[in-house]
């Protein structure tokens, strides 16, 4: 790879108008197609409404050429940003100094965590800071933006100001940039070569498609895995069809082979561009189409309010979005502290169904209070790692082990609230169009189901009647043979109805202990005669109630996607 230039994807990211694409012009030499709001549409509304590519170039050994991804600002377009966070090895989070972090910083500092390993702060408009305050102003505003990245992956991350269009949109063209020399020397200090691995499957995320007269067809997009050469067929999963490469440029200049990170463009022939305004090319048969998945998944902590089962949200699975609905599981409780595993999903194991995805309960919240109410879980209890199976509206192609992120893109964009609720790895994606069939029984997640009743009176030593613990029209005989655990602790097994009020009598094997015994049989008189002191009638003394009541539970296993909704007990 002697004097070839090693191309590195730096993301521009920031709340509209931070001045992003004033950023990635004041940086660059190169523009590409559709770099710095050229479309007519981004033009007429004064904003970014898709990524930008433009590069400049920095004469260190390997020569580096730095690829900025202008991404849009504008909250509608999360979907974009999203997708341009995935193809970037370093982010620069924009910040206009005089307001701030704002809503959409935030989530793209979300979406940074998630998705990117590095970030910068650039803080921009320094211009527009009165002269004499300026410096301290900058120095207030970095503190501030390293507090708010204390408690994130990027704690400590290099803040530094510039002023990308000094004066302004009206401000002449010869108004130079401020601080952008300093700000390519931190980016070339900041970036690590990352190692491009050549090997695995050809994947490339296109963001443009145009048609040039007597060529063909040209996708621009940046390699996420693999390499690609002339004469490859080149699969765009989306619409199943493939293509030979016929021929391939970056930033205007043939190359014969590109790797995982270059940015270029690939020529085929016979391809109608409006098919593919933004997707996937990829080695033949490489990826795989899904209609529903099993995420590995976390909660975002900035979003507010639960992550409910049966709950819809838009989810970005690689670089498509889709409405999914979800459903939450956990470990079963013997389980709660295994090592997370983020590249594969295991179904020999069991799990344990969630009505919300599980937080940590509050620090003062007792225990029975933190395991009482859904969605939380006291201290010991939080499991390392939790899943969910998302079905998605319409299916999705998209890579293995992919990112997938939910969030609530249609909650409203001026309630300055994150959005993003949560992120995961696809780690086991359902081809079947029938999965529910074909696949889900075979998913082992239950519901534990507890009912209690009490013992109403002893038959003999081996066996009691209980009661209220099935409601009269329950049909017992499904649950003759299951176990229930008296409160005295001796083990019963339901035996069989007994009458018709929801009556039930059980067996004892090892026989009721005598405290139990004394218990059960030291009763209250009944009312009537007997309550009044009078001797009660032989058939009213079996009807009397023990002193004490005797609880009598039942619990057991019921698997979420068992047809046949059996009732299982842990042996
Ligand atoms: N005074 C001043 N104005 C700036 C500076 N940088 C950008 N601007 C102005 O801020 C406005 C927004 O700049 P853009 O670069 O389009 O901002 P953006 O973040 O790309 O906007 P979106 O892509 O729509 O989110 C424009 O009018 C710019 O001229 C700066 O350093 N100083
Ligand atoms: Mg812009």
């Amino acid at each position: 790879m002697a004097g070839r230039r090693v191309n590195v994807n730096v993301g521009v990211l920031g709340h509209i108008d931070s001045g992003k694409t004033a950023l990635a012009r004041a940086l660059s030499t190169t523009a590409s197609t559709a770099a710095f709001d050229k479309q007519p549409q981004s033009r007429e509304r004064g904003i970014t409404l898709d990524l930008g590519f433009s590069c400049f170039c920095v004469p260190l050994p390997p020569r580096l050429q730095v690829t900025l991804v202008d991404c849009p600002g504008h909250a509608s377009l999360i979907r974009t940003i999203i997708g341009g966070a995935q193809i970037i090895d370093l982010m620069m989070l924009v910040i206009d100094v005089t307001k701030g972090m704002q809503t959409q910083s935030a989530e793209c500092l979300v979406i940074g965590q998630i998705a990117c390993r590095k970030l910068i702060v650039v803080l921009n408009k320094t211009d527009l800071l009165p002269e004499g305050k300026r410096q301290a102003a900058i120095d207030r505003m970095a503190k501030k933006m390293q507090r708010t990245l204390e408690n994130t992956k990027f704690r400590g991350a290099p803040v530094i100001p510039v002023a990308a269009k000094p004066g302004g949109p009206d401000a002449p063209e010869t108004e130079a940039p401020q601080g952008i020399p300093e700000l390519i020397k931190l980016l070339v200090s900041q970036i690590s070569i990352p190692t491009r691995d050549p090997s695995g499957p050809f994947l490339m995320s296109v963001d443009h498609c145009f048609s040039i007269k007597g060529q063909g067809t040209v996708m621009t997009g940046t390699i996420l895995s693999g390499s690609v050469s002339l004469g490859d067929s080149v699969e765009i999963p989306a619409l199943k069809v493939v293509r030979k490469v016929k021929s391939m440029q970056m930033f205007h200049t043939p190359v014969s082979s590109a790797v995982q990170g270059d940015r270029l463009g690939i020529c085929v022939t016979q391809f109608d561009p409006k098919l593919l305004e933004r997707g996937l090319v990829c080695a033949p048969e490489s990826l795989h189409t899904v209609h529903a998945a099993l995420i590995s998944v976390e909660k975002i902590p900035y979003f507010r309010g639960p992550l409910q089962t049966k709950a819809k949200f838009h989810i970005t699975v690689g670089h498509e979005t889709v409405m999914g609905r979800v459903m939450f599981f956990s470990p079963a409780p013997d389980s709660l502290d295994r090592e997370p595993v983020l590249d594969s999903f295991d179904f020999s194991r069991e799990y344990l169904f969630q009505e919300q995805y599980l937080c940590p309960a509050p620090a003062e919240a007792d225990e029975a209070e933190a395991t009482e109410k859904a969605g939380q879980a006291s201290a010991g209890r939080c499991p390392r790692q939790q899943w969910a199976l998302v079905e998605f509206e319409k299916p999705v192609t998209c890579p293995r082990l992919c990112l997938v992120i939910g969030s609530r893109l249609d909650a409203d964009i001026h309630a300055n609230t994150c959005r993003l609720a949560f992120h995961g790895v696809l780690l086991h994606g359902l081809g079947d169009r029938d999965y529910a069939e074909s696949a889900l029984p075979a998913l082992r997640v239950y519901k534990l189901k507890q009912k209690h009743g009490v013992v109403e009176r002893v038959l003999d030593d081996h066996s009691v009647i209980g009661r209220s613990l099935f409601k009269k029209e329950t049909n017992i005989q499904l649950f003759v043979g299951l176990r229930v655990h008296l409160s005295t602790g001796e083990l019963g097994v339901i035996d069989s109805a007994f009458g018709q009020s929801g009556k039930f009598k059980v067996h004892i094997p090892g026989g009721l202990s005598p405290e139990s015994k004394k218990i059960l049989t030291s009763a209250l008189k009944k009312r009537g005669r007997a309550g009044r002191g009078e001797a009660a009638k032989p058939e009213e003394a079996e009807r009397l109630e023990p002193a004490q009541p005797v609880g009598l539970s039942l619990s057991f296993k019921r698997y979420v996607f068992d047809a046949h909704k059996r009732m299982v007990q842990s042996p």
